[in-house]
């Protein structure tokens, strides 16, 4: 080196000082010119051009983070890089790296699974999926995205090759439901089963416009929870008549009415239950005892709204609002007494369910509506600010039974089941045998329940159900009560052969507990 240096001395006639400092800076110069030019060839290869203030402002950054130097030598992913960039989700200096993308086909589409740059995590790209879906050249509806559990800047994005639902997708099998973790209300975009993780503690609203799917989404809801839901009670309150009917067996109780007393009256009933069951974890909470775990009870409502609408009359406007209370408190409730609320309605308009009642839905889901008004009455006034959101004005109202689910403050495409009506009444037949498999043998009510069916009828006079049960008084009057009384009090009926009970009645009443 002392030979070279002395070479250079000797040419340039120049003093030792000058020689060294000269040496130096040519040496610096090049390293530099071929930093540069090795950069330059990776930009050009990953075909994304930088400006050159932004690399000198990358510069310092990249001397702190090892892989962001890495990236900056890596090839980008043109198309990802590129998207991500104009919708804002990344700086225009950042890049996805190829190396960190996989696309995989899927049923319906492909999944991008990527990671964002440093400093940026998946809700970036989450806040601006609309954006990114247009820079795809598809709807906001064709994307769907899902967060990692390992690393907050992966991010894996579904793009549909075709609008959502354009295939239908075939019912689930009795063993799909059993084993899916959670209740499921649908399919989702890619064909798997969607849904809630649990009933308990929850309520649901589901709004959409006539004929859009509501009611069979709800009867393909009621389905799973008796195939894959333990036991429960189920109140039903069929506002359309005939919506709710293949469940009336199962039913511990079931009402055909539009009448808002029939409405107010079932509320009332809950909310007493609801109470009673508050009573018992106060007193087990102050005798230290542990909480008592009650049976869920749910209680469905096919085409609530019109139980809310108010007559002209002073009085009529008092019991409106009586109502409403009394459902904001059953809904408020649930959370601890176990008792679960599902409402639908057609007419999501901002009078139609009340905002006191509406607001305490823990679930919402939106079929088509016509407008983004209709869509803020269901899905909350805030919906169209919370993390991206689905606008269900966008659905194809031709694809039944599409809905927006938001749960958890998130949102997500499904389509309700649409099951075969065999499937249905075989499903409600194996949950009511199986109930009566449970029930103690040798009760009087079970011997009542097991006469009726042995004879084939629908329901029997306390005249002929009494000797059978071993009471031979001959006065009716007494020997009614002390029927009633071995039975434990079920609800009597009257038709045209007299008083008696009912099958549905006995069966309802046996599974019933507080
Ligand atoms: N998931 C689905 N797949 C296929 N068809 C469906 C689906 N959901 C609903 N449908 C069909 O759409 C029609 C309307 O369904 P449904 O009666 O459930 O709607 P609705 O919203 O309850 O209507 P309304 O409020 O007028 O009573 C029915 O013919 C039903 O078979």
């Amino acid at each position: 080196m002392f030979g070279i240096l002395a070479a250079i001395k000797d040419r340039l006639g120049l003093s030792w000082p000058a020689t060294v400092l000269l040496t130096t800076g040519v040496l610096v110069g090049l390293g530099y010119g071929a930093w540069r030019l090795r950069s330059g060839l990776a930009r050009m290869l990953s075909g994304t051009p930088q400006p050159a203030a932004a690399a000198q402002q990358e510069a310092p950054a990249a001397s702190l983070d090892g892989e962001q130097a890495g990236a900056e030598l890596l090839p980008a992913h043109p198309e990802l890089t590129a998207a991500l960039r104009t919708a804002g989700v990344i700086g225009s200096e950042q890049v996805i790296r190829a190396d960190q993308v996989t696309i995989s086909p899927v049923q319906t589409g492909e999944v991008y699974d990527f990671l964002v740059p440093k400093g940026r995590t998946y809700e970036d790209v989450e806040k601006r999926l609309g954006t990114v879906a247009g820079m795809f050249g598809v709807t906001r509806l064709h994307m769907t995205l899902e967060r990692s559990r390992d690393n907050e800047r992966r991010v894996k994005l579904l793009k549909l090759h075709e609008p959502p639902f354009t295939r239908p997708f075939p019912a689930p099998t009795r063993q799909e439901i059993e084993t899916f973790a959670g209740v499921p209300l649908g399919h989702d975009v890619t064909g798997q089963l969607a849904g809630v993780p649990t009933f308990d503690k929850a309520s649901l609203l589901v709004a959409g416009m006539t004929q859009m799917g509501k009611t069979t989404l709800v009867n393909g809801l009621i389905t799973c929870l008796l195939i894959g839901y333990g036991e429960f009670e189920l109140y039903l309150l069929d506002g359309k008549f005939c919506g709710l009917t293949r469940f009336e067996p199962y039913a511990t109780r079931y009402e055909s009415s539009d009448d808002p007393a029939v409405f107010w009256e079932m509320v009332r009933e809950l909310n007493r239950r609801s109470d009673e069951r508050y009573a018992q974890i106060t007193e087990a909470i102050r005798n230290r005892q542990p909480v008592p775990k009650f049976k869920p009870v749910i209680f469905i409502v096919d085409e609530a709204a019109d139980f809310f609408a108010s007559g002209a009359t002073n009085e009529e406007k008092d019991q409106a609002k009586q109502i409403a209370e009394d459902t904001r408190s059953l809904v408020a409730k649930s959370l601890e007494s176990g008792i679960s609320t599902v409402l639908m309605t057609q007419r999501p308009s901002t009078n139609a369910i009340p905002v006191m009642v509406r607001d305490q839905f823990l679930y919402r889901m939106c079929l088509y509506v016509a407008s983004a008004g209709t869509a803020k009455v269901a899905l909350g006034d805030t919906y169209f600010e919370t993390v991206a959101p689905i606008n269900p004005v966008l659905l194809d109202p031709d694809i039944k039974g599409q809905a927006v689910l938001f749960a958890n403050g998130r949102s997500r495409l499904i389509r309700g089941f649409d099951f075969d009506d065999k499937f249905i009444w075989d499903v409600v037949d194996k949950r009511v045998a199986k109930r009566m498999e449970s029930l103690p043998e040798e009760t009087p009510l079970r011997k009542a329940i097991e006469l009726l069916r042995a004879k084939g009828v629908d329901f029997m006079t306390t005249p002929d159900m009494a000797p059978a049960l071993g009471i031979l008084e001959d006065d009716p009057a007494k020997r009614g009560k002390r029927l009633n009384e071995l039975l434990g009090g079920p609800p009597t009926y009257k038709n045209s052969q007299g008083r008696g009970y009912r099958l549905d009645d006995l069966v309802a009443f046996a599974m019933s507990d507080s």
